[in-house]
């Protein structure tokens, strides 16, 4: 699935309303129909609803579930934050079309207006007494749904910050918005009594950007008054986000994924074409993205094992073989043909014992010191391996003569990063490197956020021709000509000693089996965190171990070739 920035998302709305022939209000009709079919769902008949209305397209959105609500008989209380004079686009059709179908008995106003004049000052006390009226018109309204319709993909982070200059009437006006976002936190999670409350955001939580994480408190925080006293940024902490169409890449980062709560992606019919021919370096990897990439064992029926690859999996030392095993029995469960486990022979009977499917190979006697050559094969290296300085240089020569990709994780990554580029300059085009955060800090250097971590790894694999696996909660897979595929799966659980092991052994047991690099990382870990998603339906993230992910395969494997009938994909 594309993910798209602010622009383009504003240039998919325009080529749908050309394609398909309709207004903005037409289009906004279907995307708040689309959100209020979804509350109507998810929440129980005697549920009340509160909706926050800013002036743009996300306001108009908030008009239209009001009133599809309406019609359904539900209660609902709608605050305007700006005067609908001001209201832009679709929102004015909206507001009218709300106007004329209800009358004052049916729906509850508020209009901020007012109240607003009142303070024109804009004065500590002014702001705090417009606060205190939002928050008691939203406690009169006795509303335990909150609809966050107050910005959305149009949002300017920047304006955040030019508040000083409050004579400027846009900047009022904003900084009533920013009220509004102020209420909406107070009131859904301000005190314990309110934890029943909930908060959906319309497309995304109001403040912040798609694209950009939220600035650092000490930034965000100049030039605001008083009054706007919860930390800075000022967003919408949301129980679920309702994102139209796709995700919006800050959605994938930690800084940002605070306050977007659950996602719910709802198909509002934007035009597919569109989404086809654009293009974008950002892209989030669904069940649709990795079943392509899977060609099950049945389309092959004649094969012998020697069609499936041969895996050699390189690592382990006194005191971390199991690690070894771990990826050695994953590459098996994947569905390598052959597997070797190169490793010192204090793991010998061990590693038999674990796995007596994979063949043992002497590297050394309590680390590994030298890397064999095997036939036509396809290397994983690094778990459990140390950085002994023998280590070290075994795999330098071992880098030296390798011609095919190889990947490389956890102590490769440690023993390569005592000299970046000696080893990077070694490596074979497509090779995979697999690190978490901090063996990415290790090998090339510290990033202010993660974004700008994932965005040197992007820089990183374009440079020396790699995938790179940015393992995190949405893992990033940046691809050699800069794609950046962010992974769907996964869960806490997956926090566990041993689960990188595992993703090691399913990557490389892919790759053997001939998936193109990029391919077998977008795909490997995909199914790695699918393993964890199933395991924790039935189970729970506190007792999952990385074994679990290994006996999960088998459920994760009949789940691609379910998806994939279901596509007719041959
Ligand atoms: N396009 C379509 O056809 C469809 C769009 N759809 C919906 O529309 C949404 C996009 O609509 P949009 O472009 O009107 O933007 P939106 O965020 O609602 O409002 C922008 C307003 O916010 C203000 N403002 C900006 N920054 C600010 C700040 N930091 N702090 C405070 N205020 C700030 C800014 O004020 P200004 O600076 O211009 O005075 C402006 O008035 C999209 O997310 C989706 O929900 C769907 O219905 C599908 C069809
Ligand atoms: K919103």
């Amino acid at each position: 699935m594309k993910i798209f920035n602010a622009e383009q998302i504003n240039k998919w709305d325009a080529a749908t309303m050309e394609r398909q022939q309709i207004s903005q209000t037409k289009l906004m009709q279907r995307a708040g129909d689309c959100a209020a079919h979804w509350l109507l769902q998810k929440f129980s008949k005697d549920s009340n609803f509160c909706i926050i209305c800013g002036k743009g397209g996300n306001g108009g959105d908030g008009l239209v579930i009001g009133r599809h609500l309406l019609l359904k008989g539900r209660t609902v209380t709608i605050i305007l934050l700006a005067d609908p004079a001001t209201f832009r686009g679709g929102a004015l059709d909206q507001w009218q079309l709300i106007e004329k179908d209800f009358k004052k008995e049916a729906l509850q106003f508020i209009r901020l207006q007012e109240t607003i004049r009142q303070h024109t000052d804009f004065t500590h006390e002014g702001l705090q007494k417009l606060l205190d009226f939002l928050m008691k018109s939203m406690e009169q309204s006795g509303a335990r749904i909150i609809i966050d319709s107050v910005l959305g993909t149009g949002v300017n982070p920047g304006a955040s910050t030019a508040l000083k200059v409050l004579q400027d009437p846009r900047n009022k006006a904003h900084l009533v918005t920013q009220l509004g976002i102020q209420a909406i936190n107070d009131y859904s999670h301000g005190e314990r009594k309110y934890r029943r409350r909930k908060t959906i955001s319309i497309d995304l939580p109001s403040g912040l950007s798609p694209d950009q994480l939220p600035m650092e408190p000490t930034a965000a925080a100049e030039g605001r008054t008083d009054a706007l006293k919860s930390i800075p940024p000022i967003i919408v902490r949301a129980d679920y986000t309702l994102s139209f169409q796709t995700y919006k890449r800050s959605f994938m980062h930690e800084e940002a994924a605070k306050y977007v709560g659950k996602i719910k992606i709802l198909d509002i019919g934007l035009c597919p074409v569109y989404a086809h021919m654009e293009r974008t370096r950002f892209l989030a990897v669904d069940l649709r993205a990795a079943v392509r990439r899977y060609q099950p064992r049945s389309c092959r029926p004649f094969g012998h094992k020697g069609s499936f690859g041969t895996a050699v999996l390189v690592g382990g030392s006194y005191g971390k073989i199991g690690a070894i095993g771990l990826s050695a029995m994953s590459a098996l469960r994947t569905g390598v043909g052959k597997v070797f486990i190169q490793a010192p022979k204090c793991g010998y009977e061990i590693l038999q014992t674990l796995t007596p499917e994979s063949m043992f190979e002497p590297a050394g006697e309590s680390y590994v010191a030298a890397i064999n050559p095997v036939k036509n094969a396809t290397y994983g290296l690094g778990p459990g391996m140390d950085t002994h300085p023998e280590s070290a240089s075994a795999l330098y020569d071992f880098l030296k003569n390798v011609q095919a990709p190889v990947l490389l994780d956890a102590d490769a990554l440690n023993i390569m990063a005592t000299d970046p580029d000696k080893y990077l300059t070694l490596l074979p085009k497509n090779s995979i490197l697999t690190p978490h955060p901090g063996e990415f800090k290790r090998l090339f250097g510290p990033s202010d956020n993660s974004m700008d971590q994932v965005n040197l790894a992007s820089e990183m694999a374009q440079k020396w021709q790699l995938v790179i696996v940015l393992k995190g909660h949405h893992t990033a897979i940046c691809g050699p000509e800069g794609k950046i595929n962010y992974n769907l799966t996964g869960n806490a659980g997956m926090a566990t000693a041993g689960s990188g092991d595992v993703l090691t052994g399913i990557i490389t047991s892919l790759l053997a089996q001939g998936v193109p690099p990029r391919d077998a990382a977008i795909l490997g870990v995909y199914i790695h965190g699918l393993s964890a998603d199933l395991y924790i339906k039935k189970a729970s993230p506190e007792s999952l171990i990385a074994e679990d992910l290994i006996q999960g395969l088998q459920k994760v494997f009949r789940k691609l070739v379910k998806y994939r009938k279901k596509l007719h994909l041959k």
